[in-house]
C-alpha cells in the first residue's frame, strides 16, 4: 500500500481503491521546525524523517547509552508512513502529497476528508490553513478546485457550494453566520449525518471562497495559550459541497454530488504542561474529550476485521466524522508532530494513533443520481436539444460559408498545375454534402419507425380495449342466472348490460385492428431494415470523410455536423420515449378505472347489507363487526379515495401542470351525462363521520332515514333552503322498507308508467310531475319499525337476494358517483385534448353515441323534488318538451356498463340526456357519508 501511494503521489495520481471498493485512510506524517521557544528550552530533535522510506523515527529523549540498565527499555520508535514530511517541507510539497490526491474522485462524486491531527502546537493549523502568504491545505484545494472545474467547461457543469462550523465545548457554531444560534446535529434515515440549520453559501469563484474562509476563521475561536501563542480551541469544519451534471443533456442524466470535508482539529493537550486555567482549562477538557473519543473510534475502526463496535455517539466531533473514518468517504489524515525533546510524550501517542488509523478502511462508492425526466421535463429537453441543435446549425451554415469563401479564394489562386489540389477540394465538398444526406437519411428512417411504433402502440391499446368489451359481455352472459328466467319486461331491464351491437363492432374492430397490426408490424421489419442499412452506411461515410478532410476547417465542420445530427437524433429518441410512456399512462387510466368501479360495487354491497344486518337486527360476529369498524375507519378519513384521486390527478397531469391525458376525464364526461340523473342530487356532507355516529349506534327500534342518508343538492337553487328545512325533514323521517313488496305489487308497478322511483326493488311506482320521493316514501312504504316483526331473521335467503339487486344497482350509480368526485377534483387540470376519443370512451360503457346538438336542461320547478332528486327527471327546452326518465340500474353485479338497448340508446354529446329506455326508474343513491 505504502509504495503504490508513494509512486502515486510522485505521479500525482488519485488514491487507488482496493479490489473492494474498500480504501484504506491514507496517514500522512508532518514534522514541523522547531520553534524559537523550543529552541530556547535547549530541546533536541527527536522526530526524524528518514529518507525516502517515508518512515518516522522518534528518539527517546531520556535514553542514556550509557545506562546499561536502560538499554533494553528504549522508547525510541519507527512509523512507517504514506507520505512523511519534515520541516523543510513546503507548503505546495505537502498539499500535493496529500489534498490534491483527492480532488479528481471528488469531481468524480466522491466524497472526501482531509483531517489534521497532533498535539497543540503542533502544526495543524499552519497545514491546514497556513497564512496569508504561504496559505494552506483549504485554499490550495479549493484553488486547484476551480481549476479543474474550468477545464471541464463547456463539458460538465458544477455547482459548488460550502459551510464552516467549529465544535467549540461541544457546541457547534455556524462561522459563516456566527451570531446565530448554536446548531444541533440530526442523523437522516439513511444515517447520514447532517448540521440542522447551517448555512451553505454557493461560491463561484476561487476569491468568493477565500473571502468565506477568511470570514469564518476570523470567528474561529483562537486563544493563546502557554503551549501555542495561536491557539485553536475548536475543531473547524470546511464542508465543501459539489454538484455536477453534464452539459449535454438528455432524457435520464446522472447528477453527481460529492462532500469535501477539510478539518482543522484542536490540538490535544496536557494540563500540566499547557499550565491551563479557568475557562482554557475547561476548553482543554472538551478538547481533550472529544479527541479521546476519536482517538476510541480509531482504535475500534483498527481492529482486525472491525467487528469492535464503533462509538461514534460519545462527541459531535465523532459524529461528524462518522463517514469519513467508517463510511463512504476517500480520508487523508495528516499527523502533526512537534520535532522537539520536550514534546516526546505528545508526539508518541499521535504518531500512535496515526499509526493504527493505517488500518482503516472506508468503503467509498459514487454518490450519483439517475434522474429520469417526468413528461413535463421532456418538453423543456426538448426545447433545449432544438435550441441547441438551432445554434449549431447556424454555426455549421456559418463555418460553410467561410469555407467557400476561402475555397473560392483558393481556387483562383491556383494555378493549372494545381488541378489536383482543386480536385481534392471539390471532393471534400461532394463528401460532406454525402455525409448530410446520410445523415437525414438516417434519421427519416429513425422518424419512419416511431411512427409505425407509435401506430402499434394504438393498435394493441385498442384491441385491448375491445377484447375487455367481448369478455365483458361473454362473462355477464354466463353469469347472469336472472337471464334464463326474466319476463319480457325483465328482458329489457336485465338483459346483457353491453349491448349485442357493441359488442358485433367490438368483434368487427379486433378483426380489422388485427389485420392493421399485421401490416404494421411487417412495415416496422422493413423500416427497421432500412434504419440499420442508413446507420451503418452513415457510420462507413464518416470513417472514409474523416481521413479525407485534413484541414482544421473542413475536420470542425465535419464535428459540427455530427454534433448537430446527434441533436436531431437525441430528439427523435426523446419523442419515442414520451409515446411509449403516454401509452403506459393511457393502459394505466383504464387500470384504474376499473379498480375504481369495482372498489364502488364493493362499497355499496357492504352498505346495503349493513343496512340490512340493522334493519333486521342480524346478529354479526365481533370479528366480522371489527373488520367492519376497519373499513368504515378508511372511508371516513378517505384514505383510499385520497389514494385514488393523487394517483388519478398524477398520470393526468402533464407539462405545466395540464393534463396531457385526459382519458379519465373524458369517460366521466360522457358517463356522467347519464350518470348526473341521479347523482347530482346529493352532495357530500361535510361531516364525513356521520355514518360511524349513524350506523352502529343506531337505536335498535330506529330505522335509517331519509334524513340520515341525504343531503340536499348543493347547485340546486334550493340547497340553501333545504338546508333551513333541515329542522322540517327532521321531524317527518322517511323509512326505507324497500323489502316489504312482494313481487307482484312490484311487477304491477314495473309495469305503469312510473318515472321516479326510490329505490330499484322498492319504489318501482308511478308517480306524478308533482309527487315527491319523500311524500311516495311516506305514503306507501311501511315504517319498517313495525315491519321488523313480520321479517324473521331466519328468511335471509330472500334477503340476501333483495340486498344483491339493490347493491348492483347502486354500485353502478356509486361508480359513477365516484368518477364524478374524482373528475371534478381534476376538473382544474384536466385537459380538453381527447387522447381516446368520446366514442371509445363510450363504447367502454357498451354505449353508441349518437351526435345530438346540445339540448338545454331544465329540472322541473318542484322545490321538493329538487331538494331530494333534482336530476331524476328533466325537461328539454326543445319545442315538445319531454319527460326523459333517468338510467336505469342494474340488477347484476356488472359495474361497468350501463344497460344499452341497441336502438333507442344514445349518448349525448351536448349535456343533456336523450331518449333512454322507458322503464320505470331506479334511483338508488348512496350518499357518500356512509362509505
Ligand atoms: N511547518 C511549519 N513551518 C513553520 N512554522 C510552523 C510550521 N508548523 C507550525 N508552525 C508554527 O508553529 C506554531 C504552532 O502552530 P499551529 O498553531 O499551527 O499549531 P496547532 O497544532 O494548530 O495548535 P493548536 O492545536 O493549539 O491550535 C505557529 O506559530 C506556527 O506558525
Amino acid at each position: 500500500m505504502t509504495s503504490v501511494l508513494k509512486d502515486n503521489v510522485m505521479a500525482g495520481t488519485p488514491l487507488p481503491l482496493l479490489p473492494t471498493g474498500e480504501q484504506q485512510i491514507m496517514v500522512a506524517c508532518r514534522i514541523r521546525p522547531m520553534t524559537e521557544e523550543e529552541i530556547l528550552q535547549g530541546a533536541n530533535v527527536i522526530a526524524h524523517k528518514v529518507a525516502d522510506d517515508n518512515m518516522v523515527v522518534l528518539l527517546d529523549p531520556e535514553e542514556d547509552h550509557d545506562d546499561i540498565l536502560r538499554a533494553n527499555r528504549s522508547r525510541e520508535r519507527k512509523y512507517m508512513f504514506d507520505v512523511v514530511s519534515d520541516a523543510r517541507a513546503e507548503q505546495q510539497e505537502v498539499y500535493a502529497a496529500t489534498a490534491k490526491l483527492l480532488l479528481s474522485s471528488v469531481l468524480e462524486g466522491y466524497n472526501a476528508t482531509v483531517f489534521a491531527y497532533g498535539a497543540t502546537g503542533a502544526g495543524k493549523t499552519y497545514t491546514m490553513l497556513g497564512t496569508e502568504n504561504n496559505p494552506g491545505v483549504m485554499y490550495r484545494t479549493l484553488d486547484d478546485l476551480f481549476v479543474e472545474i474550468k477545464n471541464y467547461q463547456g463539458q460538465r457543469e458544477y455547482q459548488v457550494s460550502m459551510s464552516y462550523l467549529e465544535i467549540y465545548n461541544e457546541l457547534i457554531r455556524d462561522l459563516l453566520a456566527p451570531s446565530s444560534a448554536f446548531l444541533e446535529l440530526r442523523e437522516d434515515a439513511k444515517g447520514t449525518i447532517q448540521v440542522a440549520g447551517l448555512s451553505e453559501v454557493i461560491a463561484k469563484t476561487p476569491r468568493e471562497v477565500m473571502e468565506m474562509l477568511h470570514k469564518g476563521n476570523r470567528a474561529r475561536t483562537q486563544e493563546p495559550t502557554k503551549a501555542n501563542k495561536t491557539s485553536s480551541r475548536s475543531h473547524a469544519v470546511l464542508q465543501v459541497n459539489i454538484k455536477q451534471r453534464d452539459v449535454t443533456r438528455s432524457h435520464t442524466e446522472q447528477v453527481r454530488f460529492a462532500k469535501l470535508y477539510m478539518i482543522d482539529l484542536a490540538g490535544s493537550e496536557r494540563a500540566a504542561q499547557t499550565q491551563n486555567t479557568g475557562k482554557r482549562m475547561m476548553e482543554g477538557a472538551h478538547i481533550n474529550r472529544s479527541l479521546l473519543a476519536l482517538g476510541n473510534c480509531i482504535n475500534a475502526l483498527s481492529e482486525k476485521g472491525n467487528t469492535k463496535y464503533v462509538n461514534y455517539r460519545d462527541s459531535k466531533l465523532t459524529r461528524i466524522l462518522k463517514d469519513s473514518l467508517g463510511g463512504n468517504s476517500r480520508t487523508v489524515m495528516i499527523a502533526h508532530v512537534s520535532p522537539a525533546s520536550v514534546h516526546f510524550e505528545e508526539s508518541r501517542n499521535t504518531l500512535n494513533y496515526a499509526d493504527r488509523a493505517k488500518y482503516i478502511k472506508t468503503k467509498i462508492r459514487r454518490n450519483v443520481i439517475d434522474v429520469s425526466y417526468h413528461i413535463a421535463q421532456y418538453q423543456q429537453i426538448i426545447k433545449d436539444l432544438r435550441n441547441q441543435t438551432q445554434l449549431l446549425r447556424e454555426q455549421k451554415e456559418d463555418l460553410e460559408t467561410r469555407l467557400l469563401t476561402a475555397n473560392e479564394a483558393r481556387f483562383s489562386r491556383l494555378s493549372d498545375n494545381t488541378t489536383n489540389e482543386r480536385y481534392r477540394i471539390e471532393e471534400g465538398l461532394k463528401l460532406k454534402e454525402n455525409i448530410v444526406q446520410a445523415y437525414r437519411k438516417q434519421i427519416d428512417a429513425r422518424r419512419a419507425l416511431l411512427d409505425i411504433d407509435s401506430g402499434l402502440m394504438d393498435v394493441k391499446h385498442e384491441c385491448v380495449r375491445n377484447e375487455a368489451i367481448i369478455e365483458h359481455h361473454d362473462s355477464n352472459k354466463e353469469n347472469s342466472p336472472r337471464n334464463s328466467k326474466k319476463t319480457s319486461d325483465d328482458n329489457t331491464a336485465v338483459d346483457s348490460t353491453i349491448s349485442d351491437s357493441s359488442v358485433q363492432r367490438a368483434r368487427a374492430e379486433l378483426r380489422v385492428l388485427e389485420q392493421e397490426r399485421v401490416k404494421l408490424e411487417k412495415q416496422r421489419k422493413v423500416q427497421l431494415k432500412d434504419f440499420e442499412t442508413a446507420k451503418s452506411d452513415a457510420r462507413r461515410l464518416l470513417e472514409k470523410v474523416t481521413k479525407k478532410m485534413t484541414s482544421v476547417e473542413q475536420r470542425e465542420l465535419l464535428n459540427l455536423l455530427s454534433q448537430n445530427f446527434e441533436h436531431e437524433m437525441k430528439t427523435v429518441e426523446l419523442q419515442a420515449e414520451i409515446f411509449a410512456r403516454e401509452h403506459m399512462i393511457k393502459n394505466k387510466d383504464l387500470q384504474l378505472l376499473r379498480l375504481s368501479q369495482h372498489k364502488s360495487l364493493c362499497d355499496t354491497i357492504i352498505y346495503q347489507q349493513r343496512r340490512l344486518i340493522q334493519e333486521h337486527q342480524l346478529l354479526v360476529p365481533g370479528d366480522l363487526d371489527e373488520l367492519y369498524q376497519l373499513y368504515s375507519r378508511d372511508i371516513d378519513e378517505g384514505l383510499l379515495l385520497h389514494d385514488l384521486k393523487t394517483h388519478a390527478v398524477r398520470t393526468t397531469t402533464g407539462a405545466n401542470g395540464k393534463s396531457t391525458l385526459p382519458f379519465l376525464s373524458q369517460i366521466a364526461e360522457e358517463d356522467l351525462t347519464s350518470a348526473s340523473t341521479s347523482v347530482t342530487s346529493f352532495h357530500l356532507s361535510s361531516n364525513n363521520s356521520r355514518r360511524n355516529q349513524l350506523a352502529p349506534s343506531l337505536p335498535a327500534n330506529r330505522t335509517l332515514s331519509d334524513q340520515d342518508l341525504f343531503t340536499p343538492v348543493r347547485n340546486d337553487k334550493n340547497h340553501h333552503d333545504s338546508k333551513q328545512d333541515s329542522s322540517a325533514a327532521k321531524t317527518k323521517p322517511i323509512s326505507y322498507s324497500h323489502f316489504n313488496f312482494d313481487q307482484s305489487s312490484r311487477q304491477q308497478l314495473t309495469k305503469g308508467n312510473s318515472l321516479v322511483s326510490m329505490s330499484s326493488e322498492s319504489v318501482d311506482m308511478p308517480v306524478t310531475k308533482n309527487e315527491t320521493s319523500f311524500t311516495r316514501s311516506k305514503n306507501h312504504l311501511a315504517p319498517p319499525a313495525n315491519d321488523s316483526s313480520n321479517h324473521p331473521v331466519n328468511n335471509r335467503t330472500k334477503l340476501r337476494k333483495q340486498t344483491q339487486d339493490i347493491a348492483a344497482k347502486a354500485a353502478q350509480r356509486r361508480a359513477n358517483l365516484h368518477h364524478r368526485e374524482l373528475m371534478e377534483d381534476m376538473g382544474t387540470t384536466a385537459s380538453r385534448d381527447p387522447i381516446v376519443s368520446k366514442e371509445n370512451a363510450a363504447s367502454i360503457y357498451g354505449l353508441e353515441i349518437t351526435p345530438v346538438k346540445p339540448k338545454k336542461t331544465v329540472t322541473i320547478n318542484d322545490s321538493a323534488v329538487n331538494r331530494n332528486r333534482t336530476n331524476d327527471l328533466r325537461r328539454t327546452n326543445s319545442d315538445s318538451p319531454e319527460l326523459i326518465p333517468i338510467e336505469p340500474t342494474l340488477p347484476t353485479t356488472n359495474y361497468r356498463a350501463t344497460k344499452t338497448q341497441p336502438k333507442k340508446r344514445s349518448i349525448s354529446h351536448g349535456s343533456t340526456l336523450n331518449n333512454r329506455s322507458t322503464l320505470p326508474i331506479a334511483n338508488v343513491v348512496v350518499p357518500r357519508e356512509h362509505f
